[in-house]
This record gives structure tokens, sequence and C-alpha cells, in this order.
């Protein structure tokens, strides 16, 4: 378990993390989402000892970092994967972690062969390509075979089956019971990977929920209504809006209704007298959810139109097909 409680960091005047609660919890993925610069490697580092809280605790099984008896077999972190001796060779440089920690050597050839690095073990790792530094980093990781994991954007650098193969690594050592905190800017990855999210921006917590509920959440994810009789949904959509919902109707036997479920607007049409032809969730992708919780939060905006955007036309287009 990880727990950071009130932890917040500054460097002068500015707030990297910001009173950030939360628990990170065994035997699922979590995923840590949140713009550049919101504070995700910041918070990494401070549960990993390497920054400490301005105010506040982040503690790893209940202890600060540094009260760990034996903290290579209770938590391993890929936080920086060119933080490598050039001139050293992977199996060196694993070995020397072993060597310092108490860990077997043969500990050291078992990760090798986890992470598909056997066949180039002796070459100096300054020859690595970013993938393999980042196989070499999630070695590092593994090493100790500690329960809990930190990965700072795993995947960055690897080819498509190396992302596959990252995704498989996070679900089988989250599956075994540990704990599994990753970080990434790849939705899509994070949508087939990770069972929890937590969203940060500006070093604040924006979400700390399952995706299906991140997803429920956004007002892009909404329900749509279809009936034949044109009057019919004139006299429903005065009734939603009666009721404060968000009602958008681009067609005349159609509408899209946020924040409201499919039951509640069954029930009233059946309280109605209305015959629907369709009911269903239309909903928002993560991607979608996610741009609309950090939209206040991105400190380098590019100029094009925010995805939020992006994400009610293709509703509408939706709609419209
Ligand atoms: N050593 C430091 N000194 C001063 N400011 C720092 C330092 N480290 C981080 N920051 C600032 O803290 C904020 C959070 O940075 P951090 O690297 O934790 O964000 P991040 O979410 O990991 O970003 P990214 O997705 O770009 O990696 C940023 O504004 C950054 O400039």
């Amino acid at each position: 378990m990880i727990t950071l409680r009130g932890a917040t960091k500054r460097y002068d005047a500015a707030v990297a993390v910001d009173h950030l609660d939360l628990e990170i919890a065994p035997g699922k993925v979590t995923g840590f989402l949140g713009p550049n610069g919101a504070g995700k490697s910041t918070t990494m580092r401070m549960i990993m000892g390497l920054d400490r809280p301005t105010s506040g605790e982040a503690l790893i099984n209940g202890k600060p970092y540094a009260a760990l008896s034996h903290p290579l077999r209770e938590v391993g972190a890929l936080l920086d994967a060119k933080a490598l001796h050039p001139g050293r060779s992977a199996y060196s440089h694993l070995l020397a972690m072993a060597r310092t920690n108490g860990i077997p050597r043969k500990r050291v050839e078992e990760v090798l062969g986890i992470v598909g690095l056997e066949k180039v073990a002796k070459k100096r790792s300054g020859s690595f390509s970013l993938g393999m530094g980042q196989r070499l980093g999630i070695a590092s990781a593994l090493l100790g075979d500690p329960q809990i994991l930190l990965f700072d954007e795993p995947v960055n650098g690897l080819d498509p089956d190396g992302v596959r193969w990252v995704r498989e690594l996070m679900r089988s050592l989250a599956s075994e019971g540990r704990t599994v905190f990753v970080s990434s800017h790849l939705m899509s990855e994070m949508q087939l990977t990770a069972d929890h999210l937590v969203v940060i921006g500006r070093g604040k917590l924006l979400a700390d929920d399952t995706i299906d509920r991140v997803i429920a959440r956004s007002s892009l994810t909404a329900v749509r209504v279809r009936t034949p009789d044109v009057d019919a949904m004139d006299t429903l959509v005065r009734h939603l809006e009666e009721r404060q919902l968000d009602v958008q109707r681009h067609e005349p036997h159609e509408c899209l209704v946020s924040g409201a479920t499919v039951e509640s607007i069954g029930d009233l049409a059946f309280e109605l007298g209305i015959r629907l032809h369709e009911l269903r969730v239309v909903e928002a992708s993560l991607e979608e959810a996610y741009m609309e919780m950090t939209a206040n939060s991105i400190e380098y905006k590019s100029p094009t139109p925010a995805s939020a955007d992006a994400g009610l036309d293709r509703i509408h287009q939706e709609v419209e097909a």
C-alpha cells in the first residue's frame, strides 16, 4: 500500500504537488495521469524518498522510504531510465544493486530473463536504445521482487511489441497481488492496462476512481433518446429541461441528455406515455473525459482546439450518422 497524506512539494514559490491525499491499493494497476508539469514525477520521487515533502507525508506500507529496512525488497521503481552509468553493463549494474541489498546473484539472471535482455546483458548500457534502457530500468525495479512497484512512463520509447509486453507485465504483477502505480500520457494504453485512475492537475487531485466512473462522470457521456413522434420529443425535452438537465437536440426525433441515466429517462418517457425507439448511453472516450477534466490544468496549451470540443463533435456526428 502506498499512502499520501497532505503530501505537498514546493520549489521556491511554485507548488509542484499540492496537499495530495491518496491510497494506492494492492492487487490492481493504478494509472497516474496528468498534463506535463502536473506533479506526477515529483509525487513518485516523494514516495521513493528522493524528494522530501515540504509538508505532509508519503508512505510505503505505513513508513517513509528512509525507514524501510530492506527498501529494494519492499518497493521497486522505474523513475528515470537514463539514470544509469553508461560504461557499465546491464549485468554489472544489476549485480552491484543486488550485492548492496543482499539479493542473490541468480535473481540478476532471473530479471534479465523477465525483461528479455539476457543476450545483451554484458554490453555497455551506454550503447542501449531507449527501449532497452526502459527494460533495464524495469529489471532494476523487479530485482528485489517487491510487492510495490512504481513506473514513470514505462512505455516511453518502446515499440508496439514492447508496449504490449509492459502492459502484460503490469497486469500480471497486479494479478499476483502487488501494488502497481504507473504514469503515462497514453490514454488508450491506460484504458487497456489500468483498473483504477488517479488524475492530477497543477499538483492537485482531480480524480481517484475506476476508469468506468471517470468516463461516466464526463459531461461528454450522454444518453441518446429517439422517438418516432416529434411532438412527443418536444414534450420530453421540456420535462427534461424542467429537471435542469442539459439537453441537446440536433434532430427533430432525437436528443442527447447529459447527467441522467437511461433508467430515469425511460421512466419519465413511460410516465408521459412516450414511445421510444432508442435509449442508450453514448460514452465519452477516456481521452475525452481526461481532456475535459484537465482543461483548466494545462500549463503548456497547444493552439489547436481542445479535444473536449472534438469529443462533442464526435458525439454529434454519431447522432447524425
Ligand atoms: N527540481 C525542481 N526545481 C524546481 N521546479 C521543479 C523541480 N522539479 C519539478 N519542478 C516543477 O514542478 C512541477 C511538477 O513537475 P513534475 O516533473 O513532477 O511533473 P510531471 O507531471 O511529472 O510532468 P511530465 O508529464 O512533463 O513528466 C513542474 O512545474 C516542474 O517545473
